[in-house]
């Protein structure tokens, strides 16, 4: 059977927490014990296109992930279709001269231009693009924030990957999660400098996923609960005030402390989770070490669940960042044409022990050489054929 497809194309960013999400109060609704923080990285470099079709003819809902069929009948995708249609139903109810699009089946082609479920926000970009592709396709109203409160419930973190620039995840209170959604605290032309550079130490999949991970926390830290009740609050307070007054000092020193808390109460848990490794900490002694030498916060590192370390710092210290980065991993894949070198500044600053290059060499395989950058964009670019099927 054919028919008229009706569809839509987005693409969406990944983001970087600042502040960490780790806990939920609520496991069906997606709903955190703590509010958090993040910046929405380039497109350029890292995203998820997706687009959404809706036909009459499709016999049921499916979605296809980098070229392979995937289930949709989870609850997280389930929750996600429900609410939109629910949202396409009352423009049809208003307005009976559209299409029918909301009884429609649904088809969703996704293509992430960077490693799945590898500790890299994939699930953050994939979410984010699937309910804004879908809210594209129906022509909704509903503004960020509140198509935010939607992806959230497919992951947690996507709900921030709605906006651009520097985003906060509100926790809310409500017991039916009507406040727990993404706000934006600074565009990202309020502050365009942030640069971040990502060292790939695993692309494979995490033995831990953050869902498994999180509840096993909750469940059995101690210290956790000083973290959600006392840390987290106090941090987002300073944290949303040094994004509004563009302090890297304050916004770094805060990034790294909350990342090592977060991985402090992986600890804590019981079983306990690990995500970081041997190069993982390297970094974190590297980046520890220059920012002595320096006698300020030239770089500040966080690390999600995996290895993988993500690297912030502010253009103006990209000579001594990436400088050093290039002295230490020239050969991996990801660098660009600039040669880093400084005539005034050595690449390797004294106190730095060369030596520590050897694991990092071992361990790096890839460097993605990004920024803040902008939230999810409509694209013309369509990646369904004419029978509603992958390209
Ligand atoms: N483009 C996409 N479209 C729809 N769903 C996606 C997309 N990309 C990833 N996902 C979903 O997210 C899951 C991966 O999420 P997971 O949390 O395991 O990894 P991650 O997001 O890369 O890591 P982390 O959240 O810890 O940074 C995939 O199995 C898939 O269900
Ligand atoms: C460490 C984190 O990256 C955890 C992300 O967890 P997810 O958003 O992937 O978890 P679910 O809500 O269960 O899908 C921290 C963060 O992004 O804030």
């Amino acid at each position: 059977m054919t028919g008229k497809i009706y569809s839509a194309s987005t693409t969406a960013p990944v983001n970087i927490a600042t502040l960490k999400y780790w806990g939920k109060r609520d496991t069906k609704l997606n709903l955190p014990t703590n509010s958090s923080i993040s910046v929405t990285l380039s497109q350029d470099d890292l995203r998820t296109l997706t687009t959404a079709c809706a036909a009459e003819f499709f016999e049921s809902d499916k979605l296809w992930l980098n070229g392979k069929e995937e289930s949709v009948h989870g609850p997280r995708f389930l929750a996600c279709f429900n609410e939109l249609r629910a949202l396409r139903k009352i423009r049809e109810d208003a307005n009976p001269e559209l299409p029918a699009l909301s009884k429609y089946h649904m088809h969703i082609v996704s293509e992430n231009n960077f490693p799945t479920a590898a500790g890299l926000a994939s699930s953050a970009a994939g979410f984010a693009a699937f309910v804004q592709a879908v809210a594209n396709l129906y022509e909704l109203p509903q503004s960020p924030e509140e198509l935010s409160r939607i992806a959230r419930q497919g992951s947690g973190s996507a709900c921030r990957s709605l906006f651009g620039g520097y985003v906060a995840w509100e926790m809310g209170q409500e017991a039916d999660g009507s406040d727990s959604r993404a706000v934006q605290i600074a565009t990202q032309e309020a502050w365009p400098d942030m640069k971040a550079a990502i060292l790939v130490i695993s692309a494979s999949k995490k033995e831990t996923s953050s869902t498994v991970g999180m509840q096993t926390t909750v469940n059995t830290s101690t210290l956790f609960k000083y973290r959600t009740d006392v840390v987290v609050p106090q941090r987002f307070k300073e944290m949303s005030e040094a994004i509004v007054n563009k302090d890297f000092e304050t916004f770094g020193k805060l990034t790294m402390i909350d990342s090592n808390q977060f991985h402090a109460v992986c600890l804590d848990s019981s079983p306990p989770v690990f995500y970081m490794n041997d190069t993982s900490r390297l970094v974190i002694g590297l980046i520890e070490k220059v920012n002595k030498i320096y006698g300020r916060v030239v770089a500040a590192y966080t690390f999600d669940a995996g290895p993988n370390s993500v690297l912030y710092y502010l253009e103006k210290d990209e000579l001594i960042v990436l400088g050093l980065l290039k002295a230490a991993i020239p050969d991996v894949d990801g660098w660009d044409k600039k040669s880093y070198t400084s005539s005034i500044a050595p690449a390797v600053p004294d106190g730095v022990d060369p030596c520590s290059f050897e694991v990092l060499k071992e361990g790096v395989s890839r460097i993605i050489l990004t920024g803040v950058g902008p939230g999810p964009r409509k694209t013309d670019e369509v990646l369904i054929d004419g029978n509603g099927l992958p390209k």
